[in-house]
């Protein structure tokens, strides 16, 4: 498959840090790196930034997705995962990083945090009906075919 092509541009307080990059061949996230020191308290958040901004083209969007090693280890994840950068978006990519564990999380600059998985987007149109068709499911959810 094609490689999309991203443009990126470098901020200020994003020199010197290396780009978001795949860690193998077949990674399908690239890793992106913290451009702030922080510490997470337990149960705090906070927008981390990036130090760079996308033009992410006509039909995808790139999708911020947690790292399981942080997730598992250190209970460290993306609040809102997965994260959704617009192709309109032109501001700083942030990644919204939350301590679900008991234990202060300390994140140096440089170190990586999340990563970016870029996604075709599907946009629907809606067609508002006064009834909609029966199916065997109808409105059982959440749960009602058991554990
Ligand atoms: O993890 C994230 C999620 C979002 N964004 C930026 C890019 C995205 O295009 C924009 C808006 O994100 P979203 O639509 O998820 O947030 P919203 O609360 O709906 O804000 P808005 O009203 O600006 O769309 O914020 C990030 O940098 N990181
Ligand atoms: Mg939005």
């Amino acid at each position: 498959m094609p490689a999309i092509a991203i443009q990126l541009k470098r901020l200020p307080h994003g020199e010197g840090l290396p780009l978001p990059s795949y860690a193998t061949v077949g990674a399908a996230g690239m890793d992106v790196v913290a451009a702030e020191a922080l510490e997470l308290a337990p149960g705090a958040r906070h927008a981390v930034a990036t130090g760079f901004a996308l033009a992410i083209p006509d039909g995808y969007e790139v999708q911020v997705r947690p790292r399981s090693g942080l997730a598992l280890r250190y209970g460290i994840t993306c609040l809102n995962t997965p994260g959704t950068i617009d192709s309109d978006y032109r501001g700083e990519v942030k990644v919204i990083l939350a301590n679900l564990s008991d234990t202060p999380f300390p994140i140096a600059r440089g170190d990586r945090i999340a990563q970016l998985v870029p996604a075709p987007v599907q946009r629907a149109t809606l067609a508002e009906v006064d009834v909609l068709d029966d199916t065997p499911r109808g409105a059982g959810g959440f749960g009602s075919t058991g554990r």
